[in-house]
């Protein structure tokens, strides 16, 4: 097999289903400015609407049938009752899945360009998630899937994973609201202010993260970080519902790239955007290379 057919140029940073500004578009419209972010607001509203209109479809659809249950996404926000007992409007729903596609997808695929991106940088690290990974592929029988018992061994490329987050923090930031008056650092915050936390200061304080910059997942290593000191996922009772659910996503889509795969950055120096969401400027191009081959970068 020739050298050019053995490897493949894939973007990594770019790979979304939908144009990137539709996943940003919800938190733009407070946090940025109209001119950047017109088009994606532009979007986001088509979007909406013409989701108004699946949904309407739907709900007349349910009201038809006798015993109406939820066998998907959709059909399980229509049928439940929202806080007041009440059955959530069309636009209501919209805003729901909305925020679902946002704060579930945009940020799982934040996390995995962040972890590649490392990884390519670090042969090291590379090294350690590759051993431990194989180690798991080698017990396994042809065609065999992973199980939960697999992913819980994986606990040096979850580290890698997290270190990722520390460093690109997926969300970048959050809002919540003052209950009662209080003070903090010599600032008072009267109650029902709302307060801006920062993921990005949060996880990058040299107090509990020596060297802040530096690449080092041997600091989620036993109990790991302080609580609330790293807070990718934010924290306390309205933390990230979906956390669980994207390390599996995140273990599961770089066992199988390492399982096959190294790689290497085709822009070696690339810039990284933020809007909002921390970015690769191109889309974090890189060249991939089958473990079973003999070539040469
Ligand atoms: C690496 C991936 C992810 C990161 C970094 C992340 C981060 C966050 C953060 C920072 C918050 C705000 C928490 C707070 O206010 O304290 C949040 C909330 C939320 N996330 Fe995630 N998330 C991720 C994946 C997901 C996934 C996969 C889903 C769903 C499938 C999801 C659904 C949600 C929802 C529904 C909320 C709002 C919870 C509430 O307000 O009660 N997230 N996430």
């Amino acid at each position: 097999m020739s050298f050019k057919r053995r490897w493949s140029h894939v973007s990594i940073g770019a790979d979304l289903p939908l144009p990137r500004h539709q996943h940003l578009a919800a938190t733009s419209e407070s946090m940025l400015t109209w001119t950047t972010f017109s088009k994606a607001i532009k979007d986001a509203r088509f979007l909406r609407k013409e989701l108004v209109v699946i949904i309407k479809e739907r709900k007349t659809r349910l009201e038809k049938e006798e015993n109406p249950t939820v066998h998907d996404l959709l059909s399980g926000i229509l049928l439940t009752l929202d806080a007041n007992g009440k059955f959530r409007t069309e636009e209501d729903t919209a805003d729901q899945i909305m925020g679902l596609l946002i704060a579930g997808h945009e940020t799982a695929s934040v996390a995995l360009t962040f972890t590649i991106k490392y990884l390519a940088e670090l042969p090291h690290v590379y090294r350690g998630v590759f051993k431990e990974i194989m180690e798991i592929a080698k017990a396994k029988g042809p065609g065999e899937m992973l199980n939960w018992g697999d992913i819980k061994k994986m606990s040096y490329t979850w580290n890698v994973a997290c270190e990722a987050m520390r460093l690109a923090p997926p969300a970048q930031m959050g809002f919540k609201e003052a209950l009662s008056d209080f003070t903090f650092d010599g600032f008072t915050i009267p109650k029902g202010w709302k307060a801006c936390w920062s993921v990005h200061s949060t996880n990058k304080d040299p107090e509990y993260f020596p060297n802040p910059e530096q690449f080092d997942p041997t600091r989620f290593e036993g109990n790991g970080p302080a609580p609330y000191t790293y807070v990718p996922f934010g924290g306390g009772h309205r933390i990230c519902p979906g956390r669980e659910y994207a390390r599996l996503e995140i273990l599961v889509f770089i066992y199988n790239l390492v399982k096959k795969f190294e790689w290497k950055k085709l822009v070696p120096n690339e810039r990284m955007t933020f809007n909002p969401s921390p970015s690769p400027e191109n889309g974090l191009p890189i060249c991939l290379k089958p473990h079973d081959t003999s070539s040469t970068w």
